[in-house]
């Protein structure tokens, strides 16, 4: 606008707020205008066409890492060569086949197919290392049911003019390389009857097939490295698998000695040989004798089919390190599978038994297949949860691990390549085409661990000893895992329901505790059946203790029936005893009152009394048949004593006789007053003897007492003292008196000392008896000496005889002594003089003058 002011003033500035707009000019009405100058032309035009011409250069695909193609599955394949002569195959077509009874129409086909054989041409041609092209026959062609096809993504394709060692190179050097690194690997041959599987497998003596290579590089790479690796061992076994009959599977070991029939249990084998291989030499002729022994028959299809799926393990034993990882390595297996080929009922025509085997091989390569399958349906959909086809065969449970995806195995297909042959590899190769996108989990380590821990987890299950506290320390885990995957289970509802409702996750803690109740269901089981057992034992053990209880209550009857016994026979004899006893009472009483009838008789000659009277004790001692405590019995004990006294007196005094013989009265009242058991003789043998009775009253208790002391220990005594020695006697005593005779016994010891304290005031009464004689017989210059007087041989002769064992009497008969004693005054007094019936005094010896007249004088003595 100001471009067409009239005037411009250069002193002012002015400022354009509002700048004009004008639309920019097109490069045609540019281009349209002339150039501003001649240099335009000097501009070259740019080179758009020579720039979109030029090549670039595509960059080199980066190598895929070892890693990531080792993790999907190797699917190989071999292609049978079309023809191939052999000694078998000519003796297979020149024989009869041993099927039979063949199928007539079969027989027709096979002869159809046979005669199409010699214009045969391949179906099946190879593309690349990698893929092969499927031709149908023409005859399908033209019936438009099937096309032409390719096949690609193989690992490697073996065409059929490849060599055993091509295959070993490509297909098993890797496998062998990672096996000798400690990690397991499994290889697989599948593939229709007679297409090549044994012979990749095993080959011949002459062009051996993957496991003699193997065996071969082992022992080549042991030999060229150095310790520790050349020190590994490695173990060798090798089983089948097949069908008993068409009704289950049986595995056969066949490196086995004899019965090579292995124990199945779920994915267990036990008892499978392994056998350690040093050599090559030595792994050969296992693999020789493995193949002699293996399950083989001929069918149309295969001259030596293969009638079972044979497993072939190679374990490397840990030698403690890795070489490349440094790592702690573990044991390693290889494992490689020949499996029994598929076969179409049509093309083999087998029948029979053949036919069930043929069932068998089919049914456990669909059951591989279906593993397979539903191993890349989980890998591509984790929400669906993995099948559980491999409970469906015992091959696939065997290689459970491998079929789920844990460890790395490789497959390697064998088809054949004739035109007839195109439906069974057609079949097969898109069955197995889309197990090349199996994936594999990075999981070698725990692969390894799940290896080691998949025979040993089992057998611990079985050997496991379950006592209740482990029992309930498996509760407790069980619970606190229950726990967690219900608070896991929470965590992922909860995100669940922000995102999705169902997740992997959740799937996998479903499974997961589901196979921890499973396994808990088997713990519980395992405890109870424990438990039962236990309480079977238990059960034995209650019998047997009745059984002894019955036992004993039996001997204890027995014992009561022997102790009535004994006590029937110990309450008869007590009887005459106790007869015996009164008797010599009467007799002793009677010769009392006698000695008081004849006080007034003269005695001439006093020793006759100590003579007799020594006898008395001499015969009363001797026969008693229990041992005397001479030291202890007034008047009887130490007859030797008395006896020497006596002698004694015969010789120097009479009066010291007397003198010794009250003492030896007053001594035994002194000393006991409750005569010892032991020192009781036999009564009635006693009783036979002239008992002469001193008038003095001290030596009368003293008998008495004696005799009341036998009285009463009779009725323990008598029978047993007759039968057996002392010592025994007393021991049967022990043993043989009831319960309540031991109680007695006891509570005479204690009445012991209380007879003792009773006896002293009788004692003390003796004593003053004793002291009155004395003055008594002062006049009459008769002294009755204390016991200090006696002489010091007769005390020593007592000190060096042994003391029994004192016997103490029941109360019932130290009351009976007493009122005897009692009685005895009384009768002094009132009993009429005179022998009481004739029976008693026949007995009895006439006495001596001397015996009387001392008799008299101490009685005269007395009642003064
Ligand atoms: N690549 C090959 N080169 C030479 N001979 C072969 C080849 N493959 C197979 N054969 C021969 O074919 C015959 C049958 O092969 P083989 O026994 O290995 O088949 P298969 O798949 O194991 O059969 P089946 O499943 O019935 O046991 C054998 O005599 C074997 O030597």
């Amino acid at each position: 606008m100001e471009e067409f002011s009239p005037t411009p003033c250069p002193s002012t500035v002015t400022v354009r707020r509002n700048p004009p707009r004008k639309a920019r000019a097109t490069p045609y009405t540019t281009a349209a205008k002339p150039p501003p100058s001649s240099n335009t032309h000097d501009v070259p035009s740019f080179p758009i066409d020579e720039i979109l011409s030029i090549q670039i250069p595509q960059p080199e695909p980066e190598p895929k890492p070892s890693v990531s193609v080792s993790e999907s599955l190797k699917i190989f394949l071999r292609i049978k060569p079309l023809r191939v002569f052999s000694k078998a195959t000519a003796a297979a077509k020149s024989r009869p086949r041993n099927v039979w009874p063949q199928n007539p129409s079969k027989k027709h086909n096979v002869a159809k197919e046979s005669r199409s054989k010699k214009s045969e041409e391949a179906c099946i041609t190879l593309n690349d290392s990698h893929s092969v092209t499927l031709t149908p026959p023409q005859a399908l062609q033209e019936l438009k049911r099937s096309k032409t096809e390719v096949f690609e993504g193989f690992s490697h394709v073996f065409p059929a003019d490849c060599s055993q060692s091509d295959v070993y190179g490509k297909m098993v050097q890797p496998l062998l390389e990672d096996f000798l690194n400690g990690k397991s690997g499994m290889l697989a041959a599948l593939g229709p009857s007679g297409s090549g599987k044994t012979h990749t497998v095993f080959g011949t003596p002459k062009d051996p097939g993957v496991v003699p290579l193997t065996l071969r590089q082992i022992f080549k790479k042991r030999d060229e490295t150095s310790p520790p690796v050349s020190l590994r061992l490695f173990y060798l076994s090798i089983f089948e698998i097949c069908s008993e009959r068409g009704k289950g599977e049986k595995a056969y070991d066949l490196l086995g000695d004899g019965s090579s029939e292995l124990s199945v249990q779920q994915s267990t084998i036990r008892g499978l040989k392994e056998v350690p291989i040093r050599n090559l030499e030595e792994a050969e002729s296992l693999i020789g004798q493995a193949m002699l022994k293996r399950a083989t028959a001929t069918t149309n299809s295969n001259s030596q089919s293969s009638r079972s799926q044979c497993i072939i393990n190679i374990r490397a034993a840990s030698d403690g390190v890795s070489n490349e990882t440094k790592v702690q390595s573990a044991d390693a297996m290889l494992t490689i599978v020949d499996l029994a080929g598929a076969e179409r009922e049509k093309r083999t025509g087998n029948q029979g038994e053949r036919l069930v085997e043929s069932n068998f091989i089919n049914n456990t390569s669909m059951v591989f297949g279906q593993c397979l399958r539903s191993l890349l349906e989980y890998q591509k959909n984790r929400k669906k949860g993995l099948q559980k086809h491999h409970q469906n065969s015992l091959l696939t449970r065997y290689l459970r691990d491998y079929l789920e995806g844990k460890r790395r195995m490789a497959l390697i297909i064998t088809v054949k390549a004739g035109e007839e042959d195109y439906l069974d590899t057609s079949y097969l190769l898109k069955q197995a085409s889309p197990y090349m996108k199996i994936k594999f989990d990075n999981t070698e380590e725990v692969c390894n661990k799940r290896q080691l821990k998949t025979f040993p987890r089992v057998e611990k299950n079985k050997k496991m000893k379950l006592s209740a506290p482990k029992t309930s320390q498996i509760a407790e885990t069980v619970a606190g895992e229950k726990n967690q995957i219900t608070q896991e289970v929470n965590l992922e509802g909860k995100k669940a329901d922000q995102t999705e409702k169902s997740s992997p996750k959740l799937e996998d803690n479903n499974d997961r505790e589901h196979i921890i109740m499973r396994n808990f269901a088997k713990v519980v089981w395992n405890v109870l059946k424990q438990y039962n057992e236990k309480l079977k034992v238990a059960e034995g053990d209650i019998c047997t203790l009745k059984e002894s209880l019955k036992n004993e209550q039996l001997k204890s009857r027995g014992l009561e029936a022997e102790l009535i016994n004994l006590k029937s026979n110990l309450a008869e004899p007590c009887l005459p005893e106790v007869e015996a006893l009164v008797h010599a009472k009467e007799q002793i009483e009677v010769d009392t009152s006698l000695a008081n009838e004849n006080t007034n008789v003269d005695d001439d000659d006093p020793c006759d009394l100590i003579e007799s009277r020594s006898e008395v004790t001499a015969d009363g001692c001797n026969e008693s048949p229990v041992v005397p405590n001479k030291s202890l019995v007034p008047g009887l004990g130490n007859e030797e004593i008395s006896s020497e006294e006596q002698k004694c007196a015969k010789q120097d005094d009479p009066c010291n006789l007397i003198d010794s013989t009250s003492e030896v009265a007053a001594e035994g009242c002194n000393e006991s007053p409750v005569p010892n058991k032991n020192v009781v003789p036999d009564l009635a043998n006693e009783q036979e003897c002239d008992i002469q009775i001193n008038p003095t009253p001290s030596p009368e208790q003293a008998e008495v007492s004696l005799i009341n002391n036998r009285l009463s220990n009779i009725q323990t005594k008598s029978a047993v003292s007759r039968r057996f020695p002392d010592s025994e006697k007393q021991e049967r005593l022990r043993k043989l008196l009831p319960a309540s005779s031991r109680f007695i016994a006891e509570e005479m010891d204690d009445l012991e000392i209380k007879d003792k304290q009773i006896e002293k005031p009788q004692v003390k009464l003796a004593e003053t008896r004793d002291q009155k004689k004395s003055e008594s017989t002062k006049g009459r210059e008769i002294e009755i000496p204390a016991r200090e007087a006696e002489p010091a041989s007769t005390k020593k002769q007592r000190n060096e005889q042994k003391k029994p064992r004192r016997r103490l009497q029941p109360a019932s008969s130290v009351l009976l002594t007493r009122e005897i004693n009692t009685l005895e005054i009384e009768d002094d007094v009132a009993e009429p003089k005179g022998t009481r019936g004739g029976k008693k005094t026949t007995v009895t010896q006439p006495r001596s003058q001397g015996s009387v007249t001392l008799l008299r004088l101490l009685t005269s003595n007395l009642h003064l």
